[in-house]
């Protein structure tokens, strides 16, 4: 420093240089902070987007919006009076919008006033490795690409059967979560890298039975995407390509990285990583359509794909979408990886979330296994040659939709607590949003405002997930916080002598856990039911109890996108719970 100072005071263009520089940061601070004020534009109280004042030239907001994303938003806008302001992202301008009301208000717009087109295929080119050149082939499929999704996994019966397929393989792979084997050759895929130790005694409060200890994170993601992958592509991909999860996951861990499109040669490990597995789940994708193309045109496929009776409705019509615009199979992974990343990425992070929560609130699982009991059923079969069987599980999934409550407030709690969604569209013809009086802070008025075409719109959901103004104490993990009497909701009021559970409906209410408008989750009434079903199938059917002497301790959150991803590792041991009863 001393050094860089000396030869500065002495070098008059170096000092030129440190002068002018400063200068201009102080201007442009000066001058952004002028410009970048809400004003009127027009007397009927019609105002522009304020943007926040900048130092940098030309990169704006860029450096803390990426480091600090979730800090510098929450920071801005709770100080805020009201749900609205602009960032300049090397500029690009965008609208964060973070109120209620005003997110209402985007989200009831559709093409061609906004479009999620232009961040849809940034992701695609940047995290997910398409090919520039393709982008109108990948646009003349989308239609039909995304139409596969809705149609199968947010209509009946398509619905239905996709989570009917994923519960049956849970239900038969629920009492093998743990295989109680020293040696990974014996081990199940899905428990490998979570580094299991079998010990012959638990805790006093676990029993005398043979209990694992394991980390949990790895051991609940892995075991979720053994079973909703095959679903999905078949079990003949899970067979061809054994390390599917491991790709996606390092390629989930570099997700932020190649979305600012850091290259492969970047001095990062999980950069690097990321390429590679992205590259690797791409050719895996592209060898799967090839078979499909094959079985579609009458061939035979090879002997690895011998058996894609199993394929989904969602990827055979994926795989329809692709052929009928003639798009080769080496330029359609990129797409359905997307889907891929989206369905595991989320939904197998919440289920470890939900079970450390409420493990970690005293009394709760207790009360949840009481609620979801009626509708999760253990059978033991009988002892034949003096073997024991597993003891085997029946979910009734409607009964855990509907008369669980408490289980789904604790889904919809975690939700708010974990994930950190987020909603980008682009704004192709000026519109005007208007508050309502719940959006604005005591003593402001609620405003209407222009937003420019040109300018994208940002919603990052964390912000209302975990403002005080909505969710009281909102860093606590309270599990009925979802919780409404029914009838308050326009639901029919129950009798009185039912329990008090059974009045008691959860409402997602302002919450967004799935985005909004044209892009909104596609996956979002199948993650619900299969998010649900794992969590009550592990409740059932084991025991957990921390490894520390200090108990329970949630751990805290590793920067990704999505659900997120714990920061520290949670050993536990785990027991399996012994039910006699037959159904
Ligand atoms: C707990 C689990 C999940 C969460 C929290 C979640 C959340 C989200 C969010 C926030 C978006 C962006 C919405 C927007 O742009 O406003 C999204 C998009 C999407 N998700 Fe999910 N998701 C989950 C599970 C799934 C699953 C299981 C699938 C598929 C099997 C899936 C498929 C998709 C697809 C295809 C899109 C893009 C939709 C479009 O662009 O039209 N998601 N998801």
């Amino acid at each position: 420093m001393e050094r860089l100072w000396d030869k500065t005071s002495t070098n008059p263009v170096a000092s030129a240089v440190l002068l002018l520089l400063a200068l201009t940061i102080c201007v442009t601070r000066i001058l952004t902070g002028l410009a970048g004020k809400p004003k009127y534009l027009n007397g009927e109280g019609l105002r522009s987007v304020g943007m926040l004042p900048y130092w940098i030239p030309f990169l704006g907001h860029l450096f803390s919006f990426i480091a600090k994303f979730e800090e510098f938003l929450q920071q801005t806008s709770y100080r805020a009076s009201h749900g609205i302001f602009s960032v300049n992202l090397a500029g690009s301008v965008h609208n964060v919008i973070y109120t209620p009301s005003l997110i209402q208000n985007i989200f009831q717009q559709r093409a061609p006033i906004v479009n999620s087109e232009a961040i849809n295929w940034y992701i695609m080119v940047n995290v997910f490795g398409a090919d520039r050149r393709y982008k109108k082939d990948y646009f003349l499929a989308f239609e039909g690409l995304i139409a596969a999704v809705r149609n199968n996994l947010l209509r009946e019966p398509s619905l239905s059967i996709a989570v009917d397929a994923t519960v049956k393989a849970m239900q038969e792979e629920i009492p093998n979560l743990v295989s109680f084997c020293q040696s990974p050759v014996d081990q199940n895929l899905w428990e490998r890298t979570s580094s299991p130790i079998t010990c012959a005694n638990g805790s006093e409060a676990m029993g005398s039975s043979v209990i694992v200890e394991v980390s949990l994170f790895p051991l609940i993601r892995n075991f979720v995407g053994h079973i909703s992958m095959p679903s999905l592509m078949g079990e003949a991909f899970m067979e061809y390509y054994p390390t599917v999860l491991d790709d996606m996951w390092a390629l989930d861990e570099g997700f932020n990285y190649l979305a600012i499109g850091l290259p492969r040669w970047f001095p990062v490990r999980s950069v690097t990583k990321a390429h590679l597995a992205r590259a690797r789940l791409n050719a895996a994708l592209a060898e799967i359509h090839t078979a499909l193309d094959t079985l579609a045109a009458g061939g035979e496929p090879g002997p690895e794909w011998r058996d894609l009776s199993d394929v989904s409705r969602v990827m055979l019509e994926r795989n329809a979408a692709w052929r009928s615009h003639c798009i080769r199979p080496n330029e359609r992974g990129p797409g359905d990886l997307g889907i891929l990343w989206a369905m595991h990425a989320n939904a197998n992070n919440l289920v470890f979330w939900i079970l450390v929560r409420m493990w970690a609130t005293p009394g709760l699982v207790e009360r949840v296994r009481e609620e979801i009991e009626p509708f999760v059923q253990i059978s033991q079969p009988m002892q034949t040659f003096g073997i024991h069987e597993a003891p085997r599980m029946k979910i009734g999934l409607a009964g855990l939709l509907k008369e669980c409550p408490l289980l789904k407030s604790c889904y919809l709690e975690t939700l708010r607590l974990d994930s950190r969604p987020a909603s980008v569209k682009k704004i192709e013809r000026d519109f005007i949003v208007r508050e309502t009086r719940q959006d604005v802070r005591a003593g402001a008025q609620p405003e209407s405002y222009l937003l420019k075409a040109g300018t994208y719109i940002n919603i990052p959901h964390a912000v209302h997930q975990l403002d005080p103004r909505f969710f009281e104490d909102p860093t606590v993990f309270k599990p009925g916080r979802f919780l409404v009497r029914k009838g308050q909701d326009g639901q029919k009021q129950r009798p009185r002598r039912q329990q008090e559970q059974q009045e008691m409906t959860a409402q997602v209410g302002t919450l967004k856990p799935w985005g909004g408008g044209a892009s909104m989750c596609k996956g979002r009434m199948f993650a619900e039911r299969e998010v649900l079903a794992f969590v009550a199938g592990i409740l059932v059917m084991w025991d957990l109890e921390p490894v520390t002497p200090r108990g329970w301790v949630v751990p805290a959150h590793r920067k990704t996108t999505g659900v997120a991803v714990p920061s520290t590792d949670v050993r536990v041991r785990l027991r399996r719970r012994h039910r006699s009863s037959m159904i």
